[in-house]
């Protein structure tokens, strides 16, 4: 099956009944999924988490077991979502949904979804799955899983300033207010107040869906990590026009204005009297990339500017973890704001809005699992509501590991 999922375990080795709790993010590019998978010997009345999470300050429910398990994350493209209902098929990940509580009888089967394709696409899930997705908000999922991480998953977020990577120490009673940049097809961003407390301030068009789209039929690539690898060997100041190209190979010193920054992202093409073939596509997707990522650390900043914000995360399947791509937006950030503003990524940067739609299923009247979160390895308070979870990554850090965590079982 050609698909993009990255699941830790190997999916068709655990049993069909261990799998609950299927949330779907179907974007512009890709459709994300979330899963909730149950360890074997996990449905247990567990008293050493009961009593964790009794010493954190947190109701415990003792009619309920504890189920202790991993979150799982995949990955298909949007135009290949027929693979994608396969997977989901295959997996029987679709029962793991929810009934109508409020029409008993009912035996509908509804899955979260959020992004524009949970309208799209809605009767494709019908015909083909029988199941109907319940819609949540796209911005509401988004911000939720960036509070849901940063507040409840060990080493999430961290800087990326020349080659360096550094974790950050996030301190959950100290988070807001952030401004959250979501670069997925396109960008939004978001000022974030607090649970739930959020405002879309703006937003691009000049998103990934433009690198990829401009790169596509540029470099005649065939896939995006290959535009993405090509430009790992490319030089952008054979297309890009530097203030040195204009001024003589002298500064702008009066502006701050280096001979070595970028005057105009493609500006060489005009005057090189060259054809599209007589450009490395290695050099033109450097220069793209460069031109995107630059154009978006420099929004973000004006708009944490705005709003007196210092902290600006950056998620969205457009970053991949690739390390120029972070670099330029991090430089940008830092330069626009003299020092000021600092840029952060997240690991499971493609995933917000999918564990967004997946933690919505705790408005549910369920008649499977809850999800209230319950401590295991992290005492970090992830709701005001004052349920805690504990969660463990595990794997290497390709944005795509599972999350060891427990909910509470009906
Ligand atoms: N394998 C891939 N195929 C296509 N695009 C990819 C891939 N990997 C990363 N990308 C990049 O990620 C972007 C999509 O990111 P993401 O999944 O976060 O957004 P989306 O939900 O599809 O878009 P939107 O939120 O605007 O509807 C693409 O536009 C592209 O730049
Ligand atoms: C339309 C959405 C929200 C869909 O995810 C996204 O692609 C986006 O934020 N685009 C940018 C639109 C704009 O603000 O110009």
């Amino acid at each position: 099956m050609d698909h993009l999922a990255h699941v830790s375990n190997q999916p068709n080795s655990q049993p069909q009944s261990q799998i609950s709790h299927l949330a779907l993010d179907i974007g512009g590019s890709l459709i994300k999924l979330v899963y909730f998978c149950r360890y074997d010997d996990s449905c247990r009345d567990d008293d050493e988490l009961r009593s964790q999470n009794e010493s954190l300050g947190s109701k415990s429910d003792n009619s309920r077991p504890v189920l202790g398990g991993k979150l799982h994350f995949a990955k298909f493209e949007t135009s290949k979502i027929n693979d994608c209902l396969e997977f989901i098929h295959s997996m029987k990940l679709h029962l793991g949904g929810f009934h109508d509580c409020t029409a008993p009888s009912s035996d509908k089967i509804f899955i979260k979804a959020t992004g524009g394709g949970a309208y799209k696409f809605a009767d494709l899930f019908k015909e083909k799955l029988s199941v109907s997705l319940d819609k949540e908000d796209e911005m509401e999922c988004l911000v939720t899983g960036a509070n849901f991480l940063l507040k409840a998953v060990h080493q999430e977020a961290f800087t990326y300033l020349d080659g360096q990577k550094e974790f950050a120490q996030i301190d959950p009673n100290d988070l807001y207010p952030y401004l959250l940049v979501n670069i997925g097809s396109g960008v939004s961003m978001i000022k974030v107040d607090g649970d739930g407390k959020f405002e879309r301030v703006s937003g691009t068009s000049l998103g990934g869906g433009t690198f990829w789209g401009l790169g596509r039929l540029l470099t005649k690539c065939k896939n995006f990590d290959e535009l993405l690898e090509l430009s790992h060997q490319g030089n952008n100041r054979v297309i890009d026009m530097l203030v040195g190209d204009i001024y003589g190979g002298t500064d702008y010193a009066k502006i701050g204005l280096s001979a070595t920054t970028i005057a105009s992202s493609f500006g060489k093409a005009i005057s090189d009297n060259k054809e599209l073939v007589d450009y490395k596509p290695e050099d033109i997707s450097r220069s793209l990339l460069r031109m995107i990522s630059n154009n978006i650390g420099q929004i973000s900043y004006l708009n944490a500017l705005r709003f007196g914000l210092k902290r600006i995360f950056f998620a969205g399947f457009f970053i991949r973890g690739h390390a120029y791509t972070m670099d330029t937006i991090s430089v940008a950030v830092n330069f626009w704001s003299k020092g000021e503003a600092e840029a952060m990524f997240l690991r499971h940067e493609g995933f917000l809005g999918a564990l967004g739609a997946f933690m919505s299923y705790e408005k549910q009247c369920l008649d499977g699992l809850t999800v209230n979160k319950i401590p295991q390895r992290f005492p970090i308070s992830v709701s005001s509501a004052g349920n805690k979870i504990y969660c463990s990554m595990n794997g290497k850090s390709n944005g795509n590991e599972s999350i060891e965590c427990t909910v509470y079982g009906t």
